[in-house]
């Protein structure tokens, strides 16, 4: 099993760089799908598990992929398929984006249930809602769902989401960009994400207005070209980096940080005692040795962000007095906290809302990352606990940080990565690899059944909304 290990209390001095965003580029490469003419050329793409399965999936449908070093070059010209495997979709939620760019650019779309971090039920009804209103036939199958267009194009709508979703904002906006007339998105999500591929879908001749408000309008086009593009900086990863310079009192330069897709968390971080200093090409951050409790609640955009709970909850961890964390957004992302309770983090549940009695000293051990953020706030509290940690779970970790383990430790961090030996495939190994995965596929037609009954019954009732119950 590969883990991380860390050896806390080394203060982390000198700079890190952020790397393009991985929120933004998964989008971002999906609506490569919409070019049917010219390359689309994508700069500092970061070279992540989620990117690397991203790219499977175009591939699948017929996209021309190149990676040279932190940029891809896409051509989609000649989509061969409408089909996005089961594998690859359960693996990352963000692997449902490619539907809003099939439906439009080829009429249909038949994609598995979305997989992605265990944080909640996370419905996508309101991307269904969205391309059903522009004209889209929904049905379900075996695990899957399939849309398709009642006509040549889809049709402009007005369609206002119940819940501001960054992913159902995304999917009917690359949607509408190839519809026949004009869409408008009420209460959209207002992430930097959003405006960043509303820029890259407008160089590939879209017209879309109003990004990062509660409403945007898109004018439908005929067709759209490749086009170049450069994803913004990771403002979670910027986030992390900042938690784990304040964790052990350090002072770290976040190159490439932008500080107002920051705010929230910066302004949070000063509350604490935290110094912040903003510049053009990044932040500063300068810890003193004790900080102060503060409250938190996640929000949508301008909001705390819900994926900088964690690393923020393991930071109250060490501050003087008690703080209440509150999670608005996902309504089972508080996973993380029987792991910090290892490190003798003392925090008590309650609903939506986490207690934590602060300014307790952490000790190292071994924990188990329950999903990406968790991983990074486990790590960071690791650097400030005294004696060893060993983090297992990496893999969820790999969906969202370059090179963190090699990162950190240039920052002057104790941390290595340990990789398990390959074991030799004997005759037993393979047997006991043909049961499980017979075992997986057992489960897989399971959960399929499961999903079908419940869409059905939530189509009777005009909700669609879909609950894939592995997610
Ligand atoms: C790849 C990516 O960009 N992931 C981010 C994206 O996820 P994602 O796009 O999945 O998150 P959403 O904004 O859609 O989800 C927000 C809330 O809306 C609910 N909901 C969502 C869609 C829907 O059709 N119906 C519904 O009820 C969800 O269950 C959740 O409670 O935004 C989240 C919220 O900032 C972040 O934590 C994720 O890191
Ligand atoms: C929850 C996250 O990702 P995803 O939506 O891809 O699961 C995240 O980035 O913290």
């Amino acid at each position: 099993m590969s883990k991380i290990i860390v050896r806390g209390g080394q203060r982390l001095s000198g700079t890190v760089r952020v790397n393009g965003a991985k929120n933004s580029v998964l989008p971002i490469l999906a609506a490569s799908l919409l070019a049917n003419e010219g390359e689309s050329v994508i700069h500092d793409v970061p070279l992540l598990d989620d990117v690397i399965t991203i790219h499977q999936v175009l591939a699948s449908l017929g996209t021309e992929v190149t990676f040279d070093n932190d940029s891809v070059r896409l051509n989609a010209e000649q989509l061969h398929s409408y089909e996005a495997p089961y594998d690859l979709v359960r693996k990352m939620r963000a692997s449902f984006l490619v539907m809003g760019p099939l439906l439009a650019r080829m009429g249909c779309a038949r994609i598995s249930l979305p997989g992605g971090c265990a944080i909640g039920t996370r419905p996508i009804d309101q991307h269904l809602k969205g391309f059903e209103a522009m004209g889209a036939d929904i049905t379900l199958g075996q695990g899957f769902i399939e849309a398709s267009r009642k006509d040549s194009r889809l049709k402009g709508a007005k369609i206002y989401l119940d819940v501001a979703s960054v992913g159902a904002t995304q999917n009917i906006m690359m949607a509408a960009t190839l519809a026949e007339g004009t869409t408008t998105i009420e209460n959209a999500a207002k992430e930097p994400e959003i405006v960043d591929l509303a820029n890259y879908l407008n160089s590939m001749g879209a017209v879309v207005r109003g990004a990062g408000t509660g409403m945007i309008r898109i004018e439908g086009v005929e067709s759209l070209q490749g086009a170049v593009h450069t994803v913004i900086p990771d403002r979670v990863e910027a986030g992390t980096y900042m938690v784990a310079a304040a964790i052990t009192g350090g002072d770290v330069f976040i190159e490439n940080a932008i500080a107002d897709h920051l705010a929230p968390v910066i302004s949070k971080l000063e509350e604490m005692g935290v110094g912040i200093e903003e510049s053009e090409n990044g932040i500063r951050v300068t810890a003193p040795g004790q900080l102060r409790a503060v409250d938190v609640k996640t929000l949508p955009h301008p909001g705390f962000p819900t994926d900088m709970q964690s690393q923020m909850m393991a930071l109250l961890m060490v501050s003087e007095g008690t703080s209440v964390v509150t999670e608005t957004v996902f309504e089972n992302r508080f996973m993380h906290v029987e792991e910090f309770k290892k490190l003798r983090g003392q925090i008590k549940v309650e609903g939506r809302t986490a207690i934590v009695s602060g300014g307790t000293g952490l000790v190292g051990a071994n924990v188990c990352a329950t999903d990406l953020r968790a991983g990074a706030a486990l790590i960071c509290a690791a650097l400030r606990a005294e004696g060893v940690s060993e983090i297992t779970g990496t893999h969820h970790i790999d969906r969202g940080y370059v090179n963190i383990t090699q990162k950190l430790a240039a920052l002057g961090a104790d941390i290595t990565r340990e990789e398990p030996v390959p074991v030799e495939t004997t005759e037993a190994a393979q047997a006991v690899a043909a049961v499980t995965a017979a075992l997986e596929l057992e489960e897989q037609a399971d959960d399929a059944k499961i999903a079908e009954t419940a869409f059905a019954r939530d189509k009777d009732m005009k909700i669609l909304k879909v609950q894939p119950t592995w997610a």
